[in-house]
This record gives C-alpha cells, structure tokens and sequence, in this order.
C-alpha cells in the first residue's frame, strides 16, 4: 500500500513511519520542515516537506503520492502552546485536518486520525469510544472539531484516540518520562501532579495498533492507549525504581499547585477493550515500557 504519513518527524509518527517500513509499504512521509529521519536508505521510503495547512503544496503533494492511505499524525500537539495560540492551533489541527481530508477525497484515499483522551471533560475518566466530548481545553476542542470533519468523510475513515505517549524518541521531540528519567538521575528538584489520571501509552504499542488499523483498513473510532493507570507523579516513582534511585528530588503536587497554563482532564484514562477484540491489540505493561524506555 502507498501510505502518506503527516508528522513524520514528530515523537509519535517516526514510530509510524518506521513500523509501516517494517510491514513493507511505500511510505510517504511529510512533514512541515526537513526530514530528521535515517530511513532514506530504503526503497519504500520517501519524504516530502509540505505544510499541510498549505492547500497549494498539499495539493502537489497528493497528486505526486495519490496515496492508497493517509495517516494523519501531524499536529500542533502541546496543550499550552494551542491555549495562548489559538489561531494557529485551529489553522493546524482543525484547517490542516480539513484540507487533507479535501485532497484524500480526490484519491479515495482511507483516512486515519490521530486523535486524543484530551476530548473528555476528565469528570468521569476511562472512557470508551462512544463516550461524549466535552473538551477542557482549546487543543481538545481542536481535536474533537477535526474528529467531526474526519467522520463527515465518505471514503473510508479511522480515529485512533491515544493517551500520554511515551518511549525513546526515534528523532522527534522527548516525552514526560525522557523528561523526568532525566531529572531523577541528575537529583534536579521537580513537581510531578499527582491528582491527574492517564492511561500511559508505550509508542510502539501505539505505531502496531495504527498498522494494524493500515492492514485491515478497519473503519470507526479506536482506542490504543496502554493498560494500566497511572497518575503522573506514580510514573516518576516507577521511573526512580526502574532506575534504582531512591534519593531523587521528584515531589507531588495537586493541579492546582502546579498551574498549567491548558486545563487537563483530572480523570483521563482510555478503555482498550475493542481494540483488543477488533484489531488483536495487546500493549505491553507500563513497567513493561519503562524498561524498554530506560534501558
Ligand atoms: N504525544 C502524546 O502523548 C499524544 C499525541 N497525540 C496526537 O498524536 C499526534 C502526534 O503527536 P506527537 O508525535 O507527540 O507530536 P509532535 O509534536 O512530536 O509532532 C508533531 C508533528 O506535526 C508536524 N506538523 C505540525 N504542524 C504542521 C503543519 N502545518 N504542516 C505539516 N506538519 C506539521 C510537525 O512537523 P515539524 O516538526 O516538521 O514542524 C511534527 O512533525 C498528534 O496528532 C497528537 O495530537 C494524542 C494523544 C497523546
Ligand atoms: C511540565 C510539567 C508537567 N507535569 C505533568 C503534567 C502532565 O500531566 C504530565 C505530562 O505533561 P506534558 O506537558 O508532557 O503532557 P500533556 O500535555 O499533559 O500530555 C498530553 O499531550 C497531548 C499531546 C495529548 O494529546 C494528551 O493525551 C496528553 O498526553 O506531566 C508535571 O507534573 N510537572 C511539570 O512541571
């Protein structure tokens, strides 16, 4: 299959991209700025820099590809960054998502949409897929808006919701336990939330899940999210004792005391169970991830 991959240098689509190579398709992977990648090597690999929220660059770009399938990673994906910038959130995640959804058309192309538990008000927590949106946060409203257009699509179409992923960047931005494993070693002093619940979801876990969704080309709202739940000062303690350092400087803190700039769903957390049952999902433990994470 060809597959068009949007925020392939990102944390999560290099994951993508790499997995997708793995499984033998011709991937096209874009990205707003140069490839950061070393998959140029490989003869199913290519890469085309395209902003997506660009419609004359977007248009070359799938009349080159005309893609079997599109993987739609891009996004501005940091919840203060889209609270003090709206505009360029919704030019990004909800303009962005539309005008890929208007060239996808034009090749019948099968969408994917990667989408967040930050849709949810937090008030309820492991939400399944017919659970209602409520978004606390502009980045959530972005998202659950382009939700909405990805579901008016006639051409076959799939919304992988997903929750605080983590791993060991291929070559795209770190994540919380990078972060964190960082401050334990070097005895920084740091705040960690403890009143905030995740479902904490190792990246590689995700990327089988997406290409699972890529082979079957099964249609509908998914979500792949890892199975335990945690809140995110419990993950920095798994992180210490993964590390044996018990003389850290990682203390708890309420949502309140630590002051986020976004608001963030207190109890946010996926249910896996159609994943399991759909598409054979099976996500490692979060001890399972640290490991591989850490090591
Ligand atoms: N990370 C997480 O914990 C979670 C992520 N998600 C979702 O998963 C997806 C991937 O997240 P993640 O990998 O962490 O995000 P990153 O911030 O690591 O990567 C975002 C990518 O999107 C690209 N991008 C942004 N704007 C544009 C644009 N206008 N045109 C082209 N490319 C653009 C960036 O390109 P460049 O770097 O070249 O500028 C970058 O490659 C996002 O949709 C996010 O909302 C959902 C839940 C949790
Ligand atoms: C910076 C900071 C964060 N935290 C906590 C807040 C938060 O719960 C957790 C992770 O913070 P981050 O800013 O990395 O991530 P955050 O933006 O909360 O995570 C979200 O990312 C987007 C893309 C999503 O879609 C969501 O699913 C979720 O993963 O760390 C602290 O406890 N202390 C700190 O000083």
């Amino acid at each position: 299959m060809k597959v068009f991959v949007t925020g392939a240098n990102g944390f999560v689509g290099s994951y993508i991209v790499a997995q997708l190579l793995a499984d033998g398709h011709e991937v096209f992977a874009s990205s707003r700025t140069g490839d950061l990648s070393s998959f140029n090597t490989n003869k199913n690999y290519r890469f085309i820099q395209v902003d997506f929220s660009d419609p004359f660059s977007l248009h070359d770009a799938f009349e080159f590809v005309q893609p079997d399938i599109v993987v739609h990673s891009g996004a501005m994906s940091r919840p203060d960054d889209c609270e003090i910038k709206q505009s360029d959130a919704f030019d990004t995640n909800v303009f962005g998502t539309v005008q890929l959804l208007l060239n996808a058309e034009a090749y019948k192309s099968f969408f994917i949409f990667l989408s967040t538990d930050f849709i949810f008000d937090g008030e309820k927590g492991m939400y399944k897929e017919e659970d209602k949106p409520a978004p606390v946060s502009y980045y959530g409203k972005t998202k659950m808006d382009a939700e909405e257009a990805v579901m008016e699509y006639r051409h076959g179409w799939a919304i992988v919701r997903t929750s605080f992923v983590y791993g060991k960047p291929l070559y795209g931005r770190g994540n919380f336990i990078t972060m964190i494993a960082d401050k334990i070693r070097t005895k920084q002093p740091f705040n960690v939330v403890n009143d905030q619940l995740r479902t904490p979801t190792y990246v590689s876990d995700l990327a089988n899940g997406i290409a699972a969704i890529v082979k079957q080309r099964t249609g509908g709202v998914f979500n792949i999210a890892g199975k335990n739940i945690l809140t995110p000062f419990e993950m920095a303690q798994r992180v210490a004792e993964s590390l044996g350092i018990s003389d850290h400087l990682i203390r708890p803190v309420t949502k309140d005391e630590l002051k986020e700039l976004a608001q963030r769903p207190l109890k946010g957390g996926l249910d896996i169970n159609k994943a399991i049952s759909d598409l054979k999902y099976e996500p490692v433990s979060f001890d399972e991830g640290l490991r591989a994470t850490l090591r």
